[in-house]
């Protein structure tokens, strides 16, 4: 039997909440303040009808909407979901004891910059290959047509990529490909089900010629990448400094998004910082982040990957800049005790489940500034905890919507002891 559910929030993955008497549940592609007729399996709602639609309803751009999922919240109007963002920040450092937390307004990023995409192919019985995000919560491919997040020119090569991938031996029944727009062009790493033969070696090579791909990578599961075809030099720019990108190297979503985060972390460190001053970047990357600190001081950058390490000493050393690239495991080995007593700031960005050990030795050692980038509300608020019963306060706190349409929230938080 559908029940009548008045919505009344949206939760943390971008479903409508509603309350009843068996408790919450959550309701997709409901807004707040609409009432539906819906029908009720265990916590979540299937809409049948709306009885009464939210002012703020707007038209999905994405005829991919709402069976994509990518995107969850295109049918939202502009300002309550960027409100709806930023309470996100507000709320996750509200729980770590952050109250009155100066939490900015949320940087929003325009459609069609995303930067990576990281899809899912599949084989279809008769042969064709298709490509595209999954549907939430599910392994079902939709085929992408089009997108609204991603770079035209990213969605441009999925028709040739489909068509080359169809006679792919090394492609049984399902894979990914992750593709980086890099200064150089698209840099493509494909994983499949089945080694790569000779001839599907020839068709990338042709595929990369063709389509101007400067490199296409393979990796069988679990394995190292390999250039499977190569035309031309990979290159990329961070903050003006140019890098050689291993293939599927992790950058940041989008370029206005990776400004915004490099703003924000700039204006999160103290105004006065001596010339020489020491600065830690943790979980470096690239050096997305490490590369513009190198302005504001002497810049250890620690990362686990070792091709991101050299890749980064390799740039750092040829522009003459100040970052010194580490290669180290900040898991099993995280900075701790008197190897932080000398860093005037420490930077940290890590993957989404956060750094919990990491941060509470950053907080026994009282490092002055700590400047946290994190991609997940929920592991912040429970790392910033520590910083709180630490006795550190919030200088800035910064939203950005780096993912666009999407529940996730990436922000850039100052903390410090001063
Ligand atoms: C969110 S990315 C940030 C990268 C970089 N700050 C940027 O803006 O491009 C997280 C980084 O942490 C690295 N990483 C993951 N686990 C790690 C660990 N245990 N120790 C050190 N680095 C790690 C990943 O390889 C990745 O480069």
């Amino acid at each position: 039997m559908p029940e009548t559910l008045e919505i009344t929030a949206i939760g943390a993955g971008g479903d409508g909440i509603a309350h009843t008497a068996a408790g919450s549940v959550f309701v997709p592609q409901a807004l707040p303040g609409e009432r539906v007729h819906a029908r009720i399996a265990g916590q979540r709602a299937q809409v049948e009808e709306w009885l009464s639609e939210s002012p703020d309803r707007i038209a999905p751009p994405c005829t991919h909407f709402p069976a994509c999922g990518g995107c969850v919240l295109q049918h939202w109007a502009p300002a309550p979901y960027a409100e709806w963002k930023r309470a996100r920040l507000v709320e996750a450092l509200a729980r770590a004891g952050f109250a009155d937390a100066p939490v900015a307004p949320l940087v929003t990023t325009p459609p069609a910059s995303r930067q990576r995409a990281d899809l899912g192919l599949e084989r279809l019985p008769d042969g064709r290959v298709q490509i595209g995000f999954h549907q939430r919560g599910t392994t079902a491919l939709v085929p992408m047509r089009e997108c609204h997040v991603l770079l035209p020119s990213l969605v441009a090569l999925l028709p040739p990529l489909a068509e080359a991938l169809r006679g792919l031996e090394g492609l049984r029944r399902l894979g990914s490909a992750v593709i980086n727009m890099l200064a150089s062009g698209p840099d493509i790493l494909l994983r499949t089900d089945a080694p790569l033969t000779m001839p599907d070696r020839r068709a990338l090579a042709a595929l990369a010629q063709s389509a101007g791909i400067p490199r296409i990578a393979w990796a069988g599961k679990g394995a190292r990448a390999e250039v499977a075809a190569q035309f031309g030099p990979v290159r990329h720019m961070l903050s003006g400094v140019e890098l050689v990108p291993t293939p599927g190297a992790f950058l940041q979503a989008s370029v206005p998004g990776e400004a915004a985060i490099i703003t924000a972390m700039l204006e999160g460190l103290p105004r006065k910082l001596p010339p020489r001053a020491a600065i830690a970047d943790l979980y470096a990357g690239l050096g997305t982040l490490s590369i513009p600190l190198a302005a504001r001081g002497r810049v250890t950058a620690f990362e686990s990957v070792p091709e991101a390490v050299t890749a980064l000493a390799a740039a750092a050393g040829k522009a003459g800049i100040r970052v010194q690239a580490v290669k180290r495991d900040l898991d099993r080995q995280p900075l701790a005790g008197p190897e932080l007593k000398g860093y005037a700031a420490v930077v940290l960005d890590p993957p989404y489940a956060g750094a919990a050990e990491q941060v509470g030795l950053l907080a026994q050692a009282r490092v002055p500034t700590i400047v946290y980038v994190s991609c997940n509300p929920v592991a912040l608020a429970k790392d910033a905890k520590a910083l709180h019963a630490a006795g550190y306060r919030i200088v800035a706190a910064t939203p950005v919507d780096q993912f666009l349409w999407s529940p996730h929230l990436e922000s850039v938080v100052a903390f410090t002891r001063g």
